[in-house]
């Protein structure tokens, strides 16, 4: 039975003050949604501590955006796994394509960024997807089998989540076909030895697509950006039709 876990990722968005709004605003919502739905918030860092100090007892999980492979040491603007772990952050968001493109990060720093969120206890959040232009090229499959070739190597697929999102699809508002989005998440799935890894669609997910999105067979969940911003879109996203 696989984990469906929805995961939203603010990016830098929301000081410590307005998380704590949207906490205060989104708290009834996530209780009504049902039980066996996983609800993340990957936030900033600054945000971590003040909204784990005010979950008292809600289902939210927290996640954070990054983490360093060392538990401690001279890497300026990087952070640990103790640090995480120690306020309550159970999720991390690894290998995100905006890392990627802006910040210069390898298929070689996301093995070691997943080998320490699994050495300290985190679930890695790895993020897997395509150009418009490989796309075009026909080199969807070639490499995303590749990222994950090598990002995987020694991870523990037991406690791992992955989600597919082609980056076109990001911040764009135009959302991978469900059928399309399916039939990649089958593809990664065949290639993993576990089958039950939790395998999200991320890019343009809204309230009017997710119902749409979560019907497919092979879609467990989804992480998503701009529309995890407010209470409302947020919370019809985790009250999505079965
Ligand atoms: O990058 C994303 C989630 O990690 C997707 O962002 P959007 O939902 O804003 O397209």
């Amino acid at each position: 039975m696989r984990k469906i876990i929805l995961a939203g990722n603010w990016k830098m968005y929301k000081t410590q003050a307005e998380a704590l709004e949207f906490l205060e605003g989104f708290k009834p919502t996530v209780e009504d949604a049902p039980e066996n739905r996983e609800v993340v918030l990957c936030v900033p860092f600054t945000a971590l501590s003040a909204l784990s100090k005010n979950l008292h007892g809600s289902r939210i999980r927290l996640g954070a955006q990054n983490i360093h492979w060392e538990e401690a040491g001279a890497y300026t603007g990087e952070i640990s796994g103790p640090m995480l772990t120690e306020i309550g952050v159970r999720y991390v968001i690894i290998g995100h394509s905006e890392r990627r493109q802006y910040f210069g990060e390898t298929d070689e720093t996301v093995n070691l960024r997943l080998k320490a969120a699994q050495k300290y206890g985190l679930i890695p959040i790895l993020c897997v997807g395509e150009t418009k232009e490989q796309r075009a090229a026909n080199e969807t499959e070639s490499h995303i089998l590749g990222q994950l070739e090598k990002d995987l190597v020694g991870i523990d697929q037991t406690k791992l989540v992955i989600a597919y999102e082609p980056i076109w699809a990001i911040g764009t508002g135009e959302t991978c076909e469900s059928d399309e989005a399916n039939r990649v998440i089958g593809l990664i799935r065949s290639k993993l030895d576990n089958k039950n890894v939790t395998i999200q669609y991320g890019g343009s997910v809204k309230p009017d697509n997710i119902d749409e999105l979560m019907a497919k067979p092979e879609i467990d969940g989804v992480l998503v950006g701009g529309a995890s911003l407010t209470p409302d879109s947020w919370g019809k996203i985790v009250n999505y039709r079965a």
